[in-house]
């Protein structure tokens, strides 16, 4: 019998799949396809994982599929195939993975062919008017140089990344008749050679190039040692191959720098895949992807599933990033499922950081990832200088100290550029009363409200609660309102009184909101009308600023005193980070790390040693206590409005993980109060299993979830579950 069924994963909460019969005039089935089915009334896009010739329901209650809404596949075999692994890795639902994989546009059914977007050229009479030099300067004369310049035709990626507005230009010269549509867009033609690589990144390049098939690699390089020189040169080779390549890049990496940097040095077309774009532009070179038009996809977390036509190379840049994490919905990690993918597809993956997770270092260590270090700095610039200011009975304004201020004063005077750094937005300001301690609360959460001078608002960075700036304190009437702790704003105002003449940029995610904003602001930097720095960790990586000589980091010690086992690795990250954004280039750079706590052994070892001794110290004390990645972990997340529900859910799931996991290889511990106990509304507990080995807690939550979510409590009380949690919050 011809299998007449299709199992077809749908997007709901079942971690199942569903019969449908196929439609009889439908050419060759394969899996992968789209199809549009009538489920429990509503129409939904599923997509075809397997085809049989029988089901366990009778065949009269089987509905036919409504349509069948692709030709070919969407997803190749590799991607349906690492589909299923996730789902099981997971404990996600099968038809929500493959959602999740899909661009928006596809995801709800769209036809492939309407999202394809063509590109432009330049016209013979285009090509006139620039000869006969009939344009005066402006941007339709620089856009229309840049397409004279392109081999073929640019599409709207291309367009984007070399003008940022290029969209208004274009249409005034289509309507002059100066640039044309054409159906596909060709690569750049002009490319720039890159500079001849050290003995370092030759060997590194050697080493992934001589993979046959997978193989997974750590390029442990210090900051500024040319770890991109080193993607560059292999994507070249991979690109030689008639392969193509895939470059994950953190949320905030992927910078038109960054963008323009790929571009002068690679011949092929670039697909740039942001969850910022619209729905229509990402599912456009997406496809260029699937059908291999684009040699080379450069993406942010979710870009991990682009589909790839001819494989070749697999590239996860700032592996260490925090970013490549999916915090709600489902929670895979992009850099897990990289490895796991290029197993898949038979490819090489490299790993590369400054400061590598400590899982990444341990899977190094265990020799399961070649480990391939860049010692130096590619340009043979000095590493900086690190010197610690204690704050401790010092006097402090917004958190600046004199011994900071004066060293600021002494880089500028110097012509160099200077760069703030705050640990983090949202941890303050906050809003107390010096009369009677009264402390600006969120009614939802069990947080404090952030002060947002500005706008003349108090926010909650938790739920989002937003109220107006109080003039008198609510509780005794006082019109002392204080600010507590710092954010980059109230920096900003007191770098202003101190250095009136000198040009400040503040980079954070309030500043840089709207499109284009950052980019605006780092060009500032880069031409040097802005010279002092105030950021966040949106300034801490990637960004080449040779400039810099002074970096100052304002607040180091939330790191110091957290809850969060991974709170020290962070610091570390982070400290090394920012430090590696000083003396780039011909000036040697300092850094300067204020701190309450000069004596924290973490100090001595950054200070003395570098990342990687510290690393190892970090690895030792999560052997001896049992902690990723000496052991695997998996949060279960409950949330209501009732207490009481939350817990009982989770006493429940405890119940029966103790009846599936009797052995005692898996630690069942809670249910307790999530850390940020209260979220918009909503009491959150949680209950966290741990086990030494990996295969114990998968076997565990292979068992538990069906049962798990079979319990009638479990369709009332909000949850989720998280595998390898990156933070317990
Ligand atoms: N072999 C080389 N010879 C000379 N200069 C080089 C070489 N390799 C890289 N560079 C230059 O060194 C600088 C830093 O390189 P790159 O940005 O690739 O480093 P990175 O390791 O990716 O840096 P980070 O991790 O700090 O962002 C760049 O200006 C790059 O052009
Ligand atoms: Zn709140």
């Amino acid at each position: 019998m011809s299998p007449n069924i299709l199992r077809i994963a749908v997007p709901t909460p079942l971690a199942r799949t569903f019969d449908y019969l196929a439609p009889s005039d439908a050419a060759a089935l394969v899996p992968g396809l789209r199809v549009s089915v009538d489920f429990a009334g509503r129409r939904l896009t599923g997509v075809i994982d397997a085809l049989a010739s029988d089901s366990a329901c009778p065949p009269e209650a089987l509905k036919p599929v409504l349509a069948v809404l692709d030709d070919t596949p969407l997803l190749p075999p590799a991607l349906l195939e690492l589909a299923r692994w996730a789902a099981r890795y997971y404990q996600h639902p099968l038809g929500e993975v493959y959602a999740a994989m899909l661009p928006g546009a596809l995801r709800h059914g769209r036809a492939a062919q309407d999202c394809i977007t063509p590109g432009w050229r330049i016209s013979a009479a285009g090509a006139q008017a620039l000869a006969g030099g009939q344009l005066r300067a402006s941007r339709q004369l620089t856009l229309l140089q840049t397409l004279a310049q392109a081999a073929g035709a640019l599409d709207r990626a291309t367009l984007r990344a070399l003008h940022a507005d290029y969209s208004a230009p274009l249409n005034a010269l289509l309507k002059r008749g100066w640039v044309e549509e054409v159906a596909a867009a060709g690569p750049l033609r002009a490319v720039q050679a890159g500079p001849e690589t050290n003995a370092e990144q030759q060997a590194a390049i050697d080493a992934v190039a001589a993979a046959d098939g997978f193989g997974a690699f750590l390029l442990d390089g210090v900051t500024g040692s040319g770890k991109t020189e080193v993607y560059l040169r292999l994507i070249e080779a991979t690109l030689a191959r008639g392969r193509q390549a895939l470059v994950l890049v953190p949320e905030i990496g992927l910078t038109p720098q960054l963008l323009a940097r790929f571009r002068v040095r690679l011949s092929g077309r670039i697909a740039v895949l942001h969850s910022r774009l619209a729905a229509g532009e990402r599912a456009d070179d997406w496809l260029a992807a699937a059908e291999g038009r684009a040699e080379v996809v450069i993406g942010t977390r979710s870009a991990v599933f682009a589909p790839l036509a001819r494989p070749g190379l697999i590239v996860v840049d700032e592996e260490h990033d925090a970013s490549y994490k999916q915090q709600e919905g489902w929670r895979y990690s992009a850099r897990d499922l990289a490895v796991v993918r290029a197993r898949l597809e038979r490819v090489p993956v490299l790993l590369g950081s400054a400061t590598p997770s400590l899982e990444t270092l341990a899977n190094a260590q265990r020799g399961r990832y070649g480990w391939l270090k860049l010692t130096r700095r590619a340009t043979g610039a000095r590493a900086p200088q690190m010197e610690l200011i204690d704050l401790r009975r010092q006097l402090l304004d917004e958190g600046l100290s004199r011994p900071l201020l004066q060293r600021v004063r002494t880089h500028l005077d110097a012509g160099g550029q200077v760069m703030l750094f705050l640990n983090r937005r949202g941890f303050a300001p906050a809003l107390f009363c010096h009369a009677c301690g009264w402390l600006a609360e969120c009614p939802h959460c069990a947080a404090r409200l952030t002060v947002h001078q500005r706008r003349r608002q108090l926010i909650c960075h938790h739920c989002g609660h937003t109220q107006r700036l109080p003039h008198a304190c609510p509780q005794c009437g006082a019109e002392e309102l204080l600010g507590l702790g710092h954010g980059t704003e109230r920096l900003e105002q007191a770098l202003v009184r101190h250095f009136p003449d000198v040009g400040i940029a503040r980079i954070d995610r309030d500043s840089t909101q709207r499109k284009g904003s950052l980019e605006r602001l780092l060009d500032a930097v880069q031409c040097g009308d802005k010279r002092l720095l105030l950021g966040t960790q949106m300034l801490a990586k990637g960004h080449h600023f040779p400039a810099v000589t002074l970096v100052g980091i304002v607040d180091a010690d939330q790191g110091l005193h957290s809850v969060d086992f991974r709170a020290a690795e962070r610091l570390a990250q982070l400290v090394v980070q920012v430090a590696g954004r000083a003396g780039r280039a011909e000036r040697p750079g300092s850094v300067v790390i204020q701190t309450h706590h000069p004596e924290h052994p973490l100090f001595a070892t950054l200070l003395h040693a570098d990342y990687a001794r510290l690393a190892e110290a970090l690895l030792a004390e999560r052997r001896a206590a049992q902690l990723p990645p000496f052991a695997h972990q998996a949060l279960l997340r409950a949330e209501d409005a009732d207490a009481e529900a939350a817990q009982a859910l989770l006493d429940q799931a405890a119940a029966l993980a103790d009846a599936l996991a009797a052995d005692g290889a898996v630690q069942c511990l809670g249910p307790v109060p999530a850390p940020m106990e209260r979220r918009g509304g909503r009491w959150r507990m949680q209950l966290l299993f741990e086990a030494a080995q990996r295969s114990a807690l998968h076997t565990l939550l292979e068992r538990l979830l069906p049962e798990f979510t079979a319990l009638p409590a479990a369709r009332r009380v909000r949850w989720s579950l998280d595998v390898d949690p990156l933070d317990l919050y």
